[in-house]
C-alpha cells in the first residue's frame, strides 16, 4: 500500500557510498495510537544527513527480519524548520567542523534564522567563540554547496539523469551546469565518461535544441570518428564520415559538410590530402601517429657488440639448454642485441619463446636489466610462466595512474613518461598484435633512446581491439628489423592444432575428418543442432577429454547477435551449466539474468577496482587493486539489498561490484573471438554455420584456433570454414602509422 511519511531523519543505519541506498529511520513526530515514533526506510537517499526533515511517498512492507518498512519510490527534503531540527542538521557532521557542541552554541544564538544568517552573513559566525573568520566561509561554502549540489540533481533528474550521473556531472561543472545545458548539452558527452553522444543528444532534444542545431552536429561528427576508433580506425574518408554522420542525425549532408569545415578550421579535427582522398583524423590521433613514427627511429640505433662473442654466447646457452637454435631464431637474436628496435614475429609453435628466452640470458649475462610486459594481465601471465622471470601488463609497467579512465578515447595518464621514462636496458613486449596506438605512444613515450625494445608477436592474430594496425604497419614500412619465424618445431604429429592454424594462415585447405587427436569437427546445419552439441560437448565429452572442468573450456564465436552469436549462446549455456535454482541469488542487469555461480568476463580495464584474497577462516590476507579486460571469474554472491555482486577471479581475488557497475561485466560462457585474443584455452568449440561474409575470414578462423592448447572442436558447416580460410578480406583499418614512419625516416 502506498504510504506518505514525514519528520527528522533520527539515524542512518546503512549506507551504500556508491549508490546512495540507505536504510534510515524517521522520527514520526506527531505518532497516533496504532504507529511507532519511528519509521523505517529503505531506498536509494542521495544526500540525506541526520537531522534533515524529509517528505517519503513509498510501499508499505514487511521485512522478515526487520519488520515493517517503507519501500521509498520518491521523496523530497524539506528545511527543518523547528531549532532543534536545524541544531541536529549542523551538527550532524554534515558540514565539516562543525560538531554537536558548536551547533548547540550556533542556534542558541541565531534560533530559527540560522539557515538565513550562514546564506547571507556568514561572516556573522565568527560572533561565535571558536568559529574564525576562516571557518565561517568555509562553513557558509559547504552549505550552499550542498544546498545548490541538490538543486542541481533534481534539475537534472528532470532531464531523465540519474542521480549517480548527475552528481558526476555536478562535480564536473559545478553551478555553470545551467549554462551548459541551456547552451550546449552536448558537451556532457565530451567532458563526462559515461555519457555519449546518444544520452546527451536525448537531453538536448528535450531540452528544445533542434535536429540541425550547429552544436548537434559537431557533436555527431565527432562522435562518428570516435566510434569508427572502436572500430580500429585513426581516420575516416571524408565522403564515409559525412554520410554516416548525416544517417546518425537525420539530416543533409550539406549540414554536416559546414560544420566540417568549422570543426577543421577550429583544429578539433585535422584534415589530410592524401591519394585523391580527403582523410579526416581526430587531432590526437593524428598527432599520435607522427609521434610514434620520430619515435620509432629515434630508438632505432645501432649498438656495436662482436658477432664472435655473441656466436660464443649463443653456443653456450644452446649447449646449457640442449638445443640448437635455427638460422632465424640465431639471426633474431643477433638483431635483438645490436639494434634499439627489432621486431620478432611468427606463428604457434615456431620458437618465439625459445628465441625471447635466450635473447633474455644473453641480455642478462651482459649485465643489463630487463624488463618484461604484454598488453593483458593473462598474456603477462604467460610470459612470466614460460620465462621464469616477473612480466607485468604494459599498464603496471608504465604506471598508471589510479584515477585513469581506460576509456575509448585514450584517456590515460602514465607515471613512467617522457619526463620519467623506464629505467631499463632491455624491454621485451609480448603479444604486440594486441598493441593500439594509443598503448604504442604511452610506450614509446617512456622509452629513451639507449634502451633496446624487442616486439613480439603473431602478425597473423586479429589486430588490436583499439584503433590503429601497429604491428603490421611497422613492419609494412621496413624501418626496422623484423625477424620472421616460420619453421614449425612442434611436432606435427604432437598437434594437429599448430599445424591446421598454419595451414588456415597459408590459405591452405585443412582436413575436417576427424582422424586425428586434437581437431575435430561435427557437421551440423541447423542452429539448434549446432547448439545441442555445443552443450552436449562442454557438459559432458570435453572435460574429461581435455582432464579440465566445463567451466575451463571455452565456446569462441564470431559474432554478438543471431541465433550463434554471444549473447544467445551465453543464454542457452548458462540454462544447462547454472540454471535458475531456489537459495541461488540473481539479478537482472541490462536484460540479462547474473546468477550466482556463473562465469563471467570482466569486459574493460579497471585500475581502481579492489580486489581481497580470503584464508579459509575468512581473513583478508592480501589486497590488491586491478581487474583487467578480458579476466575472466565466477559470480560467489548477490546481495540484492546491499546491491552487491561479488566475483572470484583467478588465484581467489575477490571482488565487489556495484550494481551500478555491472556494465563492465558479461556472462563469459561464450565470448567473441575477438575477445579472445591473448588467452589459450584447454579445449575450444566453435559454433559457426554462417554470418557476415566481412567478419568471417581466414584472420578470425586462425585467431580462434590457435587459442586452443588440447583440442579445438569446429561444430557446424565445413563449407563456410572453407571459405573463412579463402577469405583473406580482412576488416579494413584506415590507419597511416606505415606511412608517418616512412615520412619521418626521410628527415633524419
Ligand atoms: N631450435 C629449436 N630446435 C628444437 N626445438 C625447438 C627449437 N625452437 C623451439 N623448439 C621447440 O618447439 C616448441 C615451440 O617453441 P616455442 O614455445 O618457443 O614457440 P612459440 O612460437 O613461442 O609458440 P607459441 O606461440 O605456440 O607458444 C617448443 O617445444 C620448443 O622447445
Amino acid at each position: 500500500m502506498m504510504k506518505q511519511v514525514e519528520g527528522y531523519v533520527e539515524r542512518i543505519t546503512y549506507r551504500n557510498e556508491d549508490n546512495g541506498y540507505s536504510v534510515i529511520y524517521l522520527s514520526n513526530p506527531e505518532p497516533k495510537a496504532d504507529e511507532d515514533d519511528e519509521v523505517c526506510c529503505v531506498g536509494f537517499f542521495s544526500f540525506v544527513s541526520e537531522g534533515e526533515y524529509l517528505v517519503i511517498n513509498g510501499r508499505e512492507t514487511v521485512h522478515k527480519s526487520y519488520g515493517p518498512q517503507i519501500q521509498v519510490e520518491s521523496y523530497e527534503t524539506k528545511r527543518p524548520s523547528s531549532q532543534v531540527a536545524i541544531e541536529k542538521y549542523l551538527g550532524s557532521g554534515a558540514i565539516k567542523g562543525i560538531g554537536a557542541a558548536l551547533a548547540a552554541r550556533i542556534v542558541r544564538r541565531f534560533g530559527e534564522k540560522t539557515f538565513e544568517i550562514i546564506e547571507n552573513e556568514p561572516e556573522r559566525l565568527a560572533e561565535i567563540k571558536g568559529i574564525s573568520m576562516k571557518m565561517a566561509v568555509s562553513v557558509a561554502k559547504q552549505f550552499n554547496d550542498k544546498r545548490q549540489m541538490r538543486q542541481s540533481v533534481i534539475f537534472l533528474q528532470e532531464y531523465g539523469i540519474s542521480v549517480n550521473m548527475a552528481v558526476k556531472i555536478y562535480k564536473f561543472y559545478g553551478e555553470k551546469i545551467y549554462e551548459i545545458m541551456q547552451q550546449n548539452p552536448y558537451r556532457l558527452a565530451e567532458d563526462i565518461a559515461g555519457i555519449g553522444f546518444k544520452i546527451a543528444d536525448t537531453i538536448a532534444l528535450k531540452a528544445g535544441f533542434n535536429q540541425d542545431s550547429e552544436f548537434r552536429i559537431k557533436a555527431g561528427i565527432l562522435y562518428v570518428l570516435q566510434q569508427s576508433g572502436s572500430n580500429g580506425h585513426c581516420y575516416l574518408p571524408e565522403t564515409e564520415l559525412i554520410d554516416e554522420t548525416a544517417g546518425l542525425l537525420g539530416i543533409e549532408r550539406e549540414n554536416v559538410e559546414r560544420e566540417l569545415d568549422n570543426l577543421t578550421l577550429n583544429k578539433e579535427l585535422v584534415i589530410e590530402e592524401c591519394d585523391g582522398e580527403r582523410r579526416l583524423y581526430q587531432s590526437n590521433l593524428y598527432y599520435m601517429e607522427m609521434n610514434c613514427g620520430r619515435m620509432l627511429h629515434d630508438l632505432n640505433i645501432p649498438y656495436k657488440i662482436k658477432p664472435a662473442v655473441l656466436e660464443k654466447k649463443i653456443a653456450a646457452i644452446e649447449k646449457k639448454d640442449k638445443i640448437e637454435l635455427d638460422k632465424m631464431q640465431k639471426d633474431a637474436v643477433f638483431q635483438a642485441v645490436q639494434n634499439g628496435i627489432m621486431i620478432i614475429t611468427g606463428g604457434p609453435g615456431t620458437g618465439k619463446t625459445t628465441t625471447i628466452n635466450t635473447i633474455i640470458q644473453i641480455m642478462e649475462s651482459e649485465g643489463f636489466d630487463i624488463l618484461l610486459a604484454a598488453p593483458t594481465g593473462r598474456a603477462a601471465k604467460r610470459m612470466s610462466e614460460t620465462s621464469g622471470m616477473e612480466a607485468q601488463t604494459i599498464h603496471r609497467m608504465l604506471e598508471i595512474d589510479g584515477g585513469s579512465l581506460d576509456d575509448d578515447r585514450g584517456g590515460m595518464h602514465f607515471e613512467r613518461n617522457e619526463t620519467k621514462p623506464l629505467e631499463a636496458d632491455v624491454i621485451i613486449v609480448d603479444e604486440f598484435s594486441m598493441v593500439d596506438i594509443y598503448m604504442l605512444n604511452a610506450l614509446l613515450k617512456a622509452i629513451v633512446p639507449g634502451t633496446r625494445l624487442i616486439m613480439v608477436g603473431d602478425v597473423n592474430q586479429l589486430p588490436s581491439v583499439g584503433p590503429g594496425n601497429v604491428l603490421k604497419d611497422m613492419i609494412k614500412s621496413e624501418f626496422c628489423n623484423v625477424v620472421k619465424l616460420n619453421r614449425i618445431f612442434r611436432q606435427a604429429a604432437e598437434s594437429q592444432i599448430v599445424t591446421n592454424a598454419h595451414k588456415i594462415n597459408d590459405g591452405e585447405q585443412i582436413s575436417l575428418d576427424n582422424k586425428n587427436m586434437d581437431f575435430f569437427h561435427l557437421e551440423r546445419s541447423a542452429g539448434k543442432d549446432v547448439i545441442n552439441v555445443t552443450v552436449q560437448l562442454i557438459m559432458k565429452n570435453l572435460p574429461p577429454y581435455v582432464d579440465a572442468t566445463s567451466y575451463d573450456i571455452q565456446v569462441l564465436t564470431p559474432m554478438r547477435k543471431g541465433e550463434l552469436g554471444v549473447e544467445n549462446l551465453n543464454k542457452v549455456l548458462q540454462a544447462y551449466m547454472n540454471p535458475r535454482m531456489d537459495g541461488k541469488n540473481e539479478h537482472e542487469f541490462h536484460g540479462v539474468i547474473f546468477r550466482e555461480n556463473d562465469k563471467v568476463m570482466q569486459i574493460k580495464n579497471n585500475y581502481q577496482i579492489k580486489w581481497e584474497r580470503k584464508n579459509r577462516f575468512g581473513d583478508v590476507y592480501e589486497e590488491g587493486t586491478g581487474v583487467f579486460n578480458g579476466d575472466t571469474g565466477i559470480i560467489k554472491q548477490i546481495i540484492e539489498a546491499a546491491e552487491v555482486v561479488y566475483v572470484e577471479y583467478e588465484e581467489g581475488k575477490i571482488v565487489e561490484y556495484n550494481f551500478s557497475d555491472m556494465d563492465e561485466m558479461e556472462l563469459a560462457y561464450a565470448i567473441t573471438i575477438h575477445k579472445s585474443q591473448g588467452s589459450e584455452y584447454p579445449a575450444v568449440i566453435l559454433p559457426i554455420i554462417s554470418g557476415p561474409r566481412m567478419l568471417l575470414n581466414r584472420n578470425l578462423l586462425y585467431t580462434a584456433v590457435t587459442r586452443a592448447k588440447k583440442c579445438v572442436t569446429i561444430v557446424g558447416s565445413s563449407d563456410t570454414v572453407r571459405r573463412m580460410i579463402k577469405n583473406v578480406n580482412e576488416q579494413k583499418r584506415y590507419s597511416t602509422l606505415c606511412q608517418r614512419i616512412i615520412e619521418m625516416g626521410e628527415y633524419k
